[in-house]
């Protein structure tokens, strides 16, 4: 007769195959728990997605010495396939438009920051930055999305005051596009982003702002250095600070005083809505990245604010009368994701995707793909534990399901490498349930997800970074894009809705291709079907895109395969 211990058993079968070793209690910084992932990825070996692959410094002087400096210090030797395919055969240090798509875990984020570092260490070496200016912690974070209602306020203080003069709407005009533009979808990945771009720019010549919520600023924009009296610079009086500090943010110094943008579409968009009205120059990026490109272009969310920024930025047509359109020639694109439509250069199912295909089959982009993408790693095991089975047997509930998940979760804490589960499930209640269930049986633990807002789910990835925490409970929100390098387990409490969802849930373990790293799926009825398609798959080595639908709903597109005979691929 089947229960659950046999199914634990089952587990136990698997589990007992890791090595048991010490957990290590990190710090409870997040930039030091970065800096520990750096330090490990010194020996190759642990990671099997750098085997075989070419050095950075083989590149030689087409990476410019400070970031070859940088990728040294922070252990980034060898280069991952899609870093080496785009480099080599994708010319993405020379400025080509490009669709990266490869495995979860596999350095797209180092892909996309080599050239607009590249292109901003030299940048800097011809035009330092003002060494008056220093943005200050908050300005960095905030600056942008609130300049103009500083430019506003700061209108009507001089208009009152009639301290200055001052002429709207021109910038001095940069000609050449320089410096970048992110887009991601989320503060924490933009975030992700910022640590290892930092982490790169070790002489902090850079001027990373994120632009991601309307919090109110509590700085001034511009902090004033005192002057450097070695080399003649005199003290500013206070009048002289106040008409630097305006002029520049009403001559857009947010743009000015920005090398890089991390920005999500909703407030680039609006950026771009509020500065329509000033010089069109004045936003001028060389590079523009579109992160899980797929989500951003597909996801009606934010699908209408992509196609503000690329009709910006991306349209080549000048008989459309867009005065950028020359300029945006210029401009190097970069699309990123882990799970891109295979037909997508020739089929476009968004607005957003057919307004870029337009618009890029003048210009050209090539689609850089690894070996593996649409893949799960195969050095990361799988178990499926068959619900139904125990439920035939009469003692299926939620209950039981719950006590199998703590079983699993206790048995797992004491085997495993860090002590780091991730496990999704898919509504709040799911998640309020399993963390309930978790805390009492006394394993720490807390939910990654809409309600527990910004601060919360920040707070909640530092601990869980740092081995405080060793399980989060989480909603699809936490299954794109986070770097979980410490993450061993994966359960799928509640089996993904989609293939799309299964992929990136199951890549926030296995990282970079690393060993030991486990994902249980917990099975019932209605998840059969896609359950047996994705296990096909994976025994065949197939890529699982064939199973990728329009609207993500699997089991419809299956059903529609069904009944044409043969399998079809809906993608866009
Ligand atoms: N060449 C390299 N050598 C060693 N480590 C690397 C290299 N490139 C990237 N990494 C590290 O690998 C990890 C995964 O990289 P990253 O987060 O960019 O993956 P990704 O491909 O964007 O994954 P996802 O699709 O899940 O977002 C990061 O910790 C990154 O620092």
């Amino acid at each position: 007769m089947i229960d659950y211990y046999i199914i634990i058993q089952m587990a136990l079968n698997y589990f007992s195959k890791f090595t048991f070793a010490t957990r290590t209690h990190a710090s409870h910084n997040l930039k030091r728990a970065l800096t520990q992932q750096s330090e490990r990825r010194g020996d190759p070996t642990r990671y099997s997605y750098l085997l075989d692959s070419g050095r950075f410094e083989d590149l030689g002087d087409r990476v410019h010495p400070d970031l070859a400096k940088g990728l040294k210090v922070n252990n980034y030797e060898y280069m991952t396939e899609i870093q080496e395919k785009a480099i080599k055969q994708g010319g993405l240090l020379e400025g080509e438009n490009l669709i990266l798509t490869s495995e979860t875990g596999s350095g797209k984020t180092l892909a996309y920051l080599l050239p607009i570092l590249n292109q901003l260490f030299h940048h800097k070496d011809k035009h330092p930055t003002n060494p008056r200016f220093k943005l200050t912690k908050d300005t960095e974070d905030q600056m942008f999305l609130n300049a103009e209602e500083i430019a506003y306020k700061a209108q009507k203080e001089v208009a009152t005051q009639k301290r200055l003069s001052f002429s709207r709407g021109s910038n001095g005009g940069d000609s050449q596009p320089k410096g970048a533009i992110v887009l991601s979808y989320s503060k924490e990945l933009l975030s992700q982003v910022y640590s290892q771009a930092r982490m790169l720019d070790l002489k902090e010549r850079l001027l990373i702002n994120r632009a991601t919520s309307s919090l109110q600023m509590k700085t001034p924009v511009v902090e004033f250095i005192t002057p450097d009296k070695t080399k003649g610079e005199r003290e500013l009086s206070e009048e002289e600070q106040f008409e630097i500090s305006i002029k520049n943010v009403i001559n857009n110094a947010s743009w000015k005083l920005t090398d890089m943008l991390l920005v999500t579409p909703v407030v680039m968009s609006h950026i771009l809505q509020s500065k329509e009205k000033y010089d069109p120059y004045d936003i001028n990026p060389a590079v523009i990245v579109v992160d899980e490109f797929d989500e951003l272009l597909q996801n009606p969310a934010y699908g209408q604010h992509m196609l503000t920024i690329l009709r910006k930025f991306a349209s080549f047509q000048t008989d459309k009368g867009n005065p950028l359109a020359e300029m945006n020639r210029l401009r190097q694109f970069i699309f990123t994701g882990a799970t891109i439509p295979k037909t997508i250069a020739t089929q476009a199912g968004s607005d957003a995707l057919q307004q870029m295909q337009e618009w890029f089959s003048g210009s050209g982009i090539r689609h850089i793909r690894s070996e593996n993408c649409h893949r799960v790693s195969a050095m990361v095991e799988q178990e499926w534990i068959d619900l139904d089975a125990v439920g035939a047997m009469g003692k299926h509930s939620e209950e039981s399901e719950l006590n199998l998940l703590v079983d699993l979760v206790r048995r797992s804490l004491t085997v495993l490498r860090h002590n780091s589960i991730m496990i999704f499930a898919d509504s709040k209640k799911s998640i309020d349930k399993i963390c309930d269930a978790l805390l009492r049986a006394d394993i720490k633990n807390l939910p990654y997800y809409q309600d527990t807002g910004l601060q919360g789910r920040q707070t909640t990835l530092q601990l869980f970074f740092s081995g405080e925490l060793p399980v989060m409970v989480c909603s699809n929100m936490a299954a794109r894009g986070l770097d979980t390098m410490q993450v061993d387990h994966v359960i799928q409490y509640e089996f993904a809705k989609n293939v799309v969802d299964y992929i990136h849930r199951v890549g926030r373990t296995g990282r970079m291709g690393q060993r030991g790293g486990v994902v249980t799926n917990m099975v019932r009825k209605g998840d059969q079907e896609l359950v047996e398609r994705i296990r096909g798959l994976i025994e065949e080595g197939q890529p699982m895109d064939k199973l990728f639908s329009r609207k993500r709903s699997l089991r419809k597109n299956i059903k529609r395969q069904g009944s044409q005979g043969e399998e079809q691929s809906e993608d866009e």
